[in-house]
């Protein structure tokens, strides 16, 4: 589904990724970890095209992203607040999303009833501007936008950063139901080693920009981390 090939990220001298082959199946719930500035938001900002690698390709169903358009309207992505509209309110900002994808008002209303709680009932009909939201509330309105329009890929950076502690467990049994019934390809950063090894299948660990674990075993992720993270 997704492919990285000699893919090389460099600011002046620093190497900050070097993957030279990586292949993220589809229907795969992929987790990414490392410490900081090991480059996991610089691989997702790639991946998404908003940052061009300085060699190497990735691409989406055979498409190289950055040549052609036409993956995405398959992907769907939360990175950060710069990806949501501050001035609107939440009901504006999903309404225009609803437009943008051409989606009825009953299928919004049905994707919208899949958040009802991890809202909380503090999204919806508050009449707030998203910019006067808290962190953890413009994250759920981020993931319940890159969620819409049967993405097959959602990327999303950090999805537990800033959550509650119930919000955090909601939003878990929300992605698994969502991989479950949607078959969505998942590609979640987080430095919560328990939350990404409970949800995902597979795990790689970056370090300074390099592919140092490439996990799969389920049981052995926790340990495995640990022991390189206590390092
Ligand atoms: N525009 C830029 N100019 C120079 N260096 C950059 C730029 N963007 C990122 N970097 C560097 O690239 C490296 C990787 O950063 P990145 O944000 O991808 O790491 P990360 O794994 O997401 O970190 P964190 O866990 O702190 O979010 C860091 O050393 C960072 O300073």
């Amino acid at each position: 589904m997704i492919q990285l090939s000699q893919l090389k990220k460099q600011y002046k001298e620093a190497i900050v990724l070097d993957i030279p082959e990586l292949e993220i199946s589809k229907g795969e719930c992929f987790g990414l970890v490392g410490n900081n500035g090991a480059g996991k938001t610089t691989l997702f900002r790639i991946i998404l095209d908003l940052v061009r690698a300085t060699s190497g390709q990735v691409t989406i169903n055979g498409v190289d992203v950055k040549k052609d358009e036409s993956w995405k309207s398959l992907v769907g992505a939360y990175l950060d607040e710069h990806m949501l509209l501050a001035y609107l309110t939440a009901d504006e900002y999903f309404e225009t999303l609803r437009k943008i994808y051409g989606l009825s008002e009953a299928d919004l209303k049905s994707h919208l009833e899949k958040f009802t709680e991890l809202f909380n009932d503090e999204v919806l009909g508050k009449k707030k501007y998203i910019r006067d939201l808290s962190k953890g509330n413009l994250k759920k309105v981020g993931i319940a936008a890159a969620l819409m329009g049967n993405p097959e890929v959602v990327m999303l950076d950090e999805p537990f950063e800033n959550l509650d502690p119930s919000s955090q467990i909601r939003l878990k049994k929300l992605i698994l139901r969502e991989k479950e019934q949607s078959k969505i390809t998942f590609l979640i950063s987080s430095h919560d080693l328990n939350h990404v090894t409970e949800i995902c299948d597979r795990i790689v660990l970056l370090e300074k920009g390099k592919v140092i674990r490439d996990l799969r075993e389920k049981s052995e992720m926790m340990s495995k981390l640990e022991a390189y993270f206590t390092g």
